[in-house]
């Protein structure tokens, strides 16, 4: 606690932070110096690795991977390994930056995501309204493992305040990025797609700050990821968008999946796997009758399945023709395909990377778990609008001691 109360006080703060998404590519490890906290913060970037995950990590992340149904022994023992291998690979990685454990004043691990049920998603008779999230991968293993304190869990906290439990990009997208001029959207192309709008900071308008927001807009890649792998057991996406390029999109299985009442739910939502997974695509395939659709065709529909869900969602907050900065982030970033379905429907919007402002696009949400563990530790609860758009004025994260 003593060292806790004298980080807080420091000037600057060495955190990695650390994400595992919904693609299971692999842990997000940044390695960033924070310099105050707050509107004042600021960020160098010292390192930052994407460390793969093995086969046998992913199968065994897939028993209860957004499954309704698992096995409550082995979720109990993923729990622990998780952050086991978890501290495996922050030592790996600092093994190669050469710095020491020593070094580093904090870790903020975000665990992995095992199962995501806003109420609207899982509609349960017994918890209505009750919004949930599961990550696994305990912070207590993580300090022990490594010796660094450790913040995690974040999400609950965003619940217990009337969030969903995500998107929690806001926050840091706000703090970081925001911009006294220009009007952007932060889009981060991950396995679900989601954006934080923000408005310029120095709008003639004082509620500026409760107008940004983030929300989920649907799948990004899990369902073209799901599709490929289901086709080429040997690959893991479609690089570059090849094969979808290589075909159109198939209207009417489009228009089914579209159909959906997600994409036209008020905003701020938020959704996972659960719901965007092969059996949602298979049941909009038997509708249509499409079974038979190559896949260059499927993959073709759902690359615009993703740019509709982002499309629909930003006119839903911006009106038809929204005309901003949009800076895109996630593995979806690297997609010319997806990117240019994007720019088509988005027309009179500039896209960039996250690269133009000085965020790496791959190593964006891990840079962001840092600044939440940076004011759970340092900060003060800032304001977002307090409350409205469910952006709950909240620092997130327990603290797990290596001792
Ligand atoms: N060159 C590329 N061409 C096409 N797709 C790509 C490319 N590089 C990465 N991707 C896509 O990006 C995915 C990984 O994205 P990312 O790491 O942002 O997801 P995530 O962080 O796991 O997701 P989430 O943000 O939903 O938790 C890959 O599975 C793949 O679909
Ligand atoms: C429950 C969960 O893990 N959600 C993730 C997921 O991946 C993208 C999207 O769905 C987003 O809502 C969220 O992650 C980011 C980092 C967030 O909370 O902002």
């Amino acid at each position: 606690m003593h060292r806790l109360a004298q980080l807080a006080q420091q000037p600057s703060r060495r955190i990695i932070g650390l994400m595992s998404g919904t693609s299971l590519d692999g842990l997000d490890v940044a390695l960033c110096r924070l310099h105050g906290h707050g509107t004042a913060t600021r960020l160098e970037l010292e390192h930052f690795a994407t460390v793969p995950y093995e086969e046998e990590f992913r199968r065994r992340v897939r028993q209860v991977f957004a499954r309704e149904q698992v096995s409550l022994e082995y979720l109990t023992l993923l729990n622990p390994w998780i952050g086991q291998q978890h501290a495996r690979m922050v030592l790996g990685c600092l093994y190669e930056w050469q710095v020491a454990p020593a070094e580093v004043d904090l870790l903020a691990s975000h665990g992995q995501t095992v199962y995501h049920a806003p109420a609207h998603q899982h509609q349960h008779p017994e918890f209505p309204g009750l919004n949930a999230t599961l990550q696994l991968g305990d912070a207590d293993h993580l300090a022990v493992g490594t010796g660094i304190i450790t913040v995690g869990d974040f999400r609950q906290k965003h619940i217990a305040a009337g969030g969903e439990g995500a998107p929690l990009a806001t926050y840091g997208d706000f703090l970081l990025l925001s911009s006294p001029t220009e009007e952007r959207l932060l889009l981060n192309l991950g396995g679900i797609a989601n954006f934080t709008y923000l408005p310029p900071t120095n709008s003639e308008n004082t509620q500026t700050a409760s107008a940004a927001f983030s929300t989920d807009t649907g799948p990004g890649n899990t369902l073209l990821d799901a599709v490929v792998r289901a086709h080429f057991p040997q690959l893991s996406f479609d690089e570059d968008g090849r094969l979808a390029a290589a075909s159109t999109a198939h209207p009417n299985l489009l228009a089914e999946l579209l159909n959906h009442p997600f994409f036209a739910a008020a905003l701020p939502k938020t959704t996972g796997p659960e719901l965007f997974g092969l059996a949602y695509l298979h049941a909009a395939q038997a509708r249509t009758g499409t079974q038979a659709l190559p896949v260059e065709g499927l993959l073709a529909t759902l690359v615009e399945l993703s740019a509709t869900g982002v499309a629909r969602a930003v006119q839903l907050a911006l009106g038809e023709q929204p005309a901003l900065a949009v800076y895109a982030s996630g593995g979806g970033a690297h997609n010319p395909v997806l990117l240019a379905a994007l720019q088509r429907h988005l027309p009179a919007c500039n896209f960039a990377s996250t690269a133009a402002l000085g965020v790496p696009p791959d190593a964006k949400e891990a840079i962001l778990f840092a600044l939440l563990a940076n004011e759970a530790v340092a900060g003060r609860p800032f304001s977002i609008g307090a409350g409205r758009q469910r952006v709950p004025a909240i620092r997130m994260g327990k603290i797990s001691l290596p001792d």
